[in-house]
């Protein structure tokens, strides 16, 4: 099959793209087929783009996800970072760099598990790009999406006294990947695994963004919630990057970040410490925030109303204010009561 056939085949009628599966408001001028496409973003609005890439063998492995996972999880990491600045999903391309010798249907395969995700958070898929690569695949997603001109939620602007909050349980994927790479089988669909190991896998492999999270968020009027930003490195990793850009120190409480069952059981069937998970493993796409102490009560109340829930796992101090050194940072009291501990500036790194 020629490039250009390919590209028809995942974007076509016998594909889920060209338009057909567009939001209804998609602002779609002009989308797949020309040089570039034209897109009318909603007015008073500011455009929020980012792109992120996956890579054969640091990503992912036949052992951890499948072509629909690679693809749906591609979707959802970037669509994470738009969640992490309180914007609206709209729009995305995919860059594709695929080895000839792999089959049509696995990059068929691949483009469901795009589409699933882009539909299900509104976003239409507008272009991308298509070559060959003399080794892995790599699929890069760029999405672009609108914030209320000034509302964007930025990594500097937590405050001490703040709370620190987190969306949802953290560690899973961590553990999933660890627990897949174990068995040491090819990944196939979920319901095949044991069901202990289900839920990890679902973290690692089906990441959902918190766009609705995000963008609740963004709108509290007025300004009430701090800084905000999507956990792909991992908490400590990321609540540093907070820490810096604020010019604060964040405080975690171990005991107050959720778990979730399984990845205890997990954890104490390898011998690890589940927080090490959580900390360090990364992957979670859940958000980690922080809000004024005094709107911590009405936040919860929004977000149960949204029929969403909030976990308050730590507060903003001036740095150094816990008398811990750096000054700027992060530290982890491991149990209630106990002193705080500097929390290492790790998590997953490319080249360290
Ligand atoms: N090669 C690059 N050229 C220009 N800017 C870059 C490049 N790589 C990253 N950046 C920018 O650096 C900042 C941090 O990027 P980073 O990739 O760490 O954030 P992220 O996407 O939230 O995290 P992750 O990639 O772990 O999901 C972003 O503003 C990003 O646009
Ligand atoms: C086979 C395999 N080995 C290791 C990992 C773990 N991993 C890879 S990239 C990353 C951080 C997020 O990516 P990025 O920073 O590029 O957004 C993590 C935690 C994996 N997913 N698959
Ligand atoms: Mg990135
Ligand atoms: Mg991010
Ligand atoms: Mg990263």
């Amino acid at each position: 099959m020629d490039e250009f056939a390919l590209i028809r085949m995942l974007n076509g009628p016998r594909g889920h793209g060209g338009g057909k599966r567009s939001p209804d408001d998609s602002g779609v001028t002009v989308g797949i087929g020309d040089d570039a496409a034209v897109l009318r973003p909603g007015s008073g609005t500011e455009l929020v783009v980012s792109c992120d890439t996956m890579v054969d063998g640091v990503h992912f492995k036949p052992e951890t996800m499948t072509f629909a996972d690679i693809g749906y999880k591609a979707m959802a990491s970037n669509l994470s970072d738009l969640a992490a600045m309180g914007a609206r999903p709209r729009w995305a391309l995919v860059a594709l760099a695929a080895p000839r010798s792999l089959p049509a249907d696995k990059l068929q395969g691949l483009y469901d598990g795009l589409y699933a995700c882009a539909e299900k958070y509104a976003t239409a898929i507008v272009g991308g790009d298509t070559t060959s690569s003399p080794s892995g695949l790599v699929v890069t997603v760029t999405v672009i999406g609108e914030v209320k001109q000034g509302r964007a939620l930025l990594r500097s602007a937590a405050q001490p006294g703040d709370a620190v909050f987190v969306t949802g349980p953290l560690g899973g994927s961590a553990a999933g990947l660890r627990a897949m790479l174990e068995r040491r089988e090819a990944a196939g669909p979920l319901e095949l695994l044991p069901e202990r190991l289900r839920p990890l896998a679902r973290a690692h492999r089906l990441p959902e963004p918190r766009i609705q999270a995000g963008q609740l968020l963004a709108a509290v009027e007025p300004r009430q919630c701090g800084a905000l930003n999507d956990i792909s490195d991992g908490l400590a990793s990321e609540a540093w990057e907070i820490a810096e850009a604020s010019g604060v120190t964040l405080i975690l409480h171990g005991e107050r970040i959720p778990l979730m069952d399984e990845l205890r059981e997990y954890a104490a069937a390898v011998q690890a410490d589940p927080l090490e998970f959580a900390l360090y493993g990364g992957e979670d796409y859940e958000l980690v925030g922080t809000v004024r102490p005094d709107y911590r009560a009405e936040l919860e109340r929004m977000f149960e109303q949204a029929g969403l829930r909030l976990w308050f796992v730590g507060e903003v101090a001036a740095a150094g204010e816990d008398g811990t050194d750096p000054a700027i940072g992060v530290t982890l009291i491991r149990s209630e009561g106990g002193v705080p501990a500097p929390v290492g500036k790790r998590g997953y790194n490319h080249f360290a």
